[in-house]
């Protein structure tokens, strides 16, 4: 090691465990964002064995995400989503290579494109349909209900429909729970679990000892078992397919679901891609659509709903105006999202405050480089600390911490698409979520299908002051530590 090199000031580490002791207690952003508040917005910490850096400025994250975006934009390993990427065969922890480059822009293309989120139109609508109708039935009575769950199995029915192309829940037009919501909750949560072998990678035979490999591997395989039954039918429909394609003239891949466009790679050397995919690959790039679409975009609409509740005067005007553009049609369309510029800024407001991610996914450095005049050296872990950032008082002047939608209007134009680097729910340069779009439009329209249908009260005559907003304890994705429990009675929609 060069004893020249100079690191970014941070808390000294312990032998041994180095800065691991400060992570202990609060949410990590919490605690990093205090640390740089003593230290700066570029820290250097020693978790365990690894080195590690953490950005709190807009200025240390630009230069991480788009002047040296190249530099950055890895993944580190760490044990659990080797595993679920089938060894980095996916998008989202795949290592910065040529496999995630041409991957990445086949998804971009015929997953995430305008044209492909506009496809999905009829499905959305439907789905939301299916939430306004449970929400409805389990309200019947004046009855109060976990609204959050419902959330959760919206996206996990949009997902599985994107994926596989077919409902998850049961029950037609309903938005409950079936078997395999409980086998994706499992894996979503699992990935954030840590074994001993992330911090200490020459120890990580210790987490062969432990029960925690079994119960990895257990996980692994239950989500595994349903890609390879989904796989298997999707392979027959194809076949089918084909048979009638022949006999009719069909064009075999009009709407087409994720597994069929998948599968189609694997078969044709000529495919989009460029290259074959292993069916490996297919799932890896199945586990991701799970990992990543279904709880961040739960999860920001639990927090707009949690928000607009707690914040009644800013529900009543988003409701208000949702309602003055849908008139007597009864339900949002994808095409009226246009005309609501309030609730556009409720979404932008709610990641805002309440990033999915609060410090994004973890980068990784592929090669010795400088920040500020710092060193930084090959395979050293990034965190950017979106929240943070996304509420420092430097750039958030007006009551930073405050929910406040209207803050926009007055800020030309700031927003989450990866330019702004005050907010950036999304991340930003190559790595930036690919779903932003496709998660965007699902989060507001079943947020202005909700406040158009039904107005909302909480339970036992709580007070909003009284609602607990904390956040779950350390999890990828920021939970609410309580569940949204609440009463929702049918609007009287005036026209
Ligand atoms: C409100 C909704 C969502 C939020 C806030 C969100 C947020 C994020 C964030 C913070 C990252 C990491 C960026 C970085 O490392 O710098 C990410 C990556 C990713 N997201 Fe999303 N996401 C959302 C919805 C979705 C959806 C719906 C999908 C897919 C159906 C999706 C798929 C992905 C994938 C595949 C990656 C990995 C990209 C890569 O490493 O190249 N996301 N997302």
């Amino acid at each position: 090691l060069n004893p020249h090199r100079k690191l970014p000031p941070g808390p000294p580490p312990l032998p041994f465990i180095g800065n691991l002791h400060e992570l202990l207690g609060d949410l990590p952003h919490i605690t990093l964002r205090n640390l740089s508040h003593k230290y700066g917005p570029l820290i250097h910490l020693k978790l365990g064995q690894v080195p590690t850096i953490i950005a709190s400025s807009p200025e240390t994250a630009a230069e991480i995400l788009k002047t040296q975006d190249v530099v950055f934009c890895s993944r580190p390993f760490f044990a659990t989503t080797d595993r679920f990427s089938y060894g980095g065969l996916d998008i989202a922890f795949s290592p910065y290579n040529d496999h995630w480059r041409r991957i990445r822009r086949f998804v971009n293309a015929e997953i995430f494109s305008a044209a492909r989120v506009q496809d999905f139109k009829a499905v959305r609508e439907e789905e939301v349909g299916a939430l306004l109708k449970t929400i409805s039935m389990a309200s019947a009575g004046g009855n109060d209900f976990n609204l959050s769950t419902m959330m959760l199995c919206l996206f996990n029915n949009l997902i599985y429909r994107k994926v596989f192309g077919k409902r998850i829940s049961a029950v037609p037009g309903d938005c409950g729970r079936s078997q395999y919501h409980e086998i994706i909750m499992e894996v979503v949560a699992f990935t954030s679990e840590i074994c001993v072998g992330d911090f200490f990678p020459s120890l990580a035979w210790l987490d062969g000892l432990t029960s925690w490999r079994g119960r990895l591997e257990k996980t692994f395989r239950a989500m595994d078992r349903v890609f390879e039954q989904e796989i298997e039918e999707g392979m027959k429909r194809r076949r089918g397919r084909e048979e009638e394609k022949s006999s009719m003239g069909e064009d075999i891949n009009a709407d087409s679901c994720l597994l069929d466009i998948l599968l189609k790679c694997q078969e044709e050397i000529d495919s989009s891609l460029g290259f074959l995919l292993t069916r490996d690959m297919i799932k890896a790039v199945l586990m991701d659509m799970f990992l990543a679409g279904t709880d961040p975009p739960a999860m920001a609409l639990e927090w707009a709903m949690a928000e607009l509740i707690k914040n009644p005067k800013y529900m009543r005007k988003a409701q208000e105006e949702v309602r003055r553009v849908v008139k007597d049609k009864g339900k949002v369309e994808d095409s009226d999202l246009q005309y609501l510029p309030y609730l556009h800024n409720v979404v932008k407001e709610t990641l805002r405050l309440h990033p999915p991610g609060p410090l994004l996914l973890p980068h990784e450095c592929i090669i010795d480089t400088k920040i500020n005049g710092y060193d930084i050296l090959t395979k050293t872990r990034v965190f950017i600390n979106a929240w943070a950032i996304a509420r420092d008082a430097k750039f958030w002047s007006d009551e930073p911490e405050a929910f406040r939608p209207e803050r926009f209007e007055k800020m030309g134009g700031v927003d989450f698409k990866g330019h702004h680097f005050e907010l950036m729910p999304f991340g930003a340069g190559r790595r930036i979520c690919p779903g932003m779009m496709l998660g965007v439009v699902a989060v507001e329209l079943a947020l202005a299908n909700v406040l158009n249908r039904f107005d909302w009260e909480l339970p036992c005559g709580m007070r909003c002051e009284e609602m607990d907003m904390s956040e779950a304890g350390f999890r990828m994705v920021s939970h609410k530590k309580v569940p949204l429990t609440v009463v929702a009675i049918p609007a009287v929609v005036l026209t």
